[in-house]
């Protein structure tokens, strides 16, 4: 007789880490008292539960490979696990205590920029992951089956604003709307076909459509290639506080700046 504990044990055996996805301290603690020999890893919004090895995960991905995924990126850029690792994910999938255990081989092409984006970026995460969905979508879509490029900057809108100027009147004037609002993502996609940026504040407020930017562009180290929007995109991260979402009308890429520099690329067709 072969007990089902053995033959399922394979997906934990010979694992480098434990992911224990937004574990209660009870059972948080089960595992820290176990004194395995391997890092037990917590990912989740908040340290609650004290562990010693913590990955934030800035916002719930309801995806549960989003979450998987977001969190071995998180654990490799902390140098916690590294390419090659093979790791185990305790995690929930439905509502409530951890029900699924998922093993994984971590690898470079886990590494998209997708952590950095969320994680240190000053803006709000959940308007970082508003915006990068809008773009993702108009990627993916277009608008009305035309490839389209679009470019928002989100978070130190103030300085953004000084640093730009008008192409057009601001249909954002004196309106109070927020992204992920459905509505407001539907505009954001209807005006993406006009010239310009976006500028979005640190809370997702949407200060100004058609914005061209002007920022100094010395420094500023991106792919060659690319074109006056990425340019721009790129140079007002260093300027300001920023960070940019960039869709290429050209090659239909989703790209991430910041700091003056590119930490995304993503085909919006595998996300
Ligand atoms: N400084 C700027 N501020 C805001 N928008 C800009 C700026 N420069 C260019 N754009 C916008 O980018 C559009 C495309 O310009 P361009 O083709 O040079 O950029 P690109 O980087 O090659 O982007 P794409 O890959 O989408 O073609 C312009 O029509 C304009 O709407
Ligand atoms: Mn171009």
């Amino acid at each position: 007789m072969v007990a089902l504990s053995d033959l399922l044990g394979d997906v934990v055996a010979d694992v480098d880490a434990l992911f224990i996805f937004s574990p209660s301290s009870s059972y948080y603690e089960r595992y820290a008292d176990a004194d395995l020999d391997i890092p037990v890893v917590v990912v989740a919004p908040e340290n609650v539960v004290d562990a010693e090895t913590y990955v934030e995960l800035p916002l719930e991905f309801d995806n549960v490979r989003d979450r998987i995924r977001f969190g071995i990126e998180g654990a490799m850029e902390n140098d916690i696990v590294e390419e090659g690792d093979a790791v185990a994910c305790n995690v929930s999938v439905f509502d409530g205590d951890q029900d699924a255990v998922v093993r994984v081989r971590v690898g470079e092409e886990m590494r998209s920029g997708i952590y950095d984006l969320f994680a240190n970026s000053r803006a709000d995460p959940s308007v970082i992951r508003d915006v990068f969905e809008v773009a993702i979508e108009l990627g993916k879509k277009g608008q009305k089956g035309k490839p389209v490029g679009a470019l928002f900057v989100v978070g130190d809108a103030g300085k953004v604003m000084n640093k730009s100027r008008p192409l057009s009147y601001n249909p954002f004037e004196k309106s109070h709307v927020h992204v992920g609002d459905p509505i407001v993502n539907v505009m954001l996609k209807e005006f993406s076909r006009l010239d310009g940026a976006f500028i979005i504040s640190d809370s997702g407020k949407i200060v100004s459509a058609y914005r061209y930017l002007e920022p100094a562009a010395e420094g500023v180290d991106i792919p060659k290639g690319l074109g006056a929007r990425h340019m721009a995109g790129a140079a007002i991260t260093r300027d300001t506080n920023s960070t940019t979402i960039v869709l290429s009308e050209s090659d239909g890429l989703v790209r991430s700046f910041k700091g003056g520099k590119m930490i995304l690329e993503i085909d919006p067709e595998d996300y």
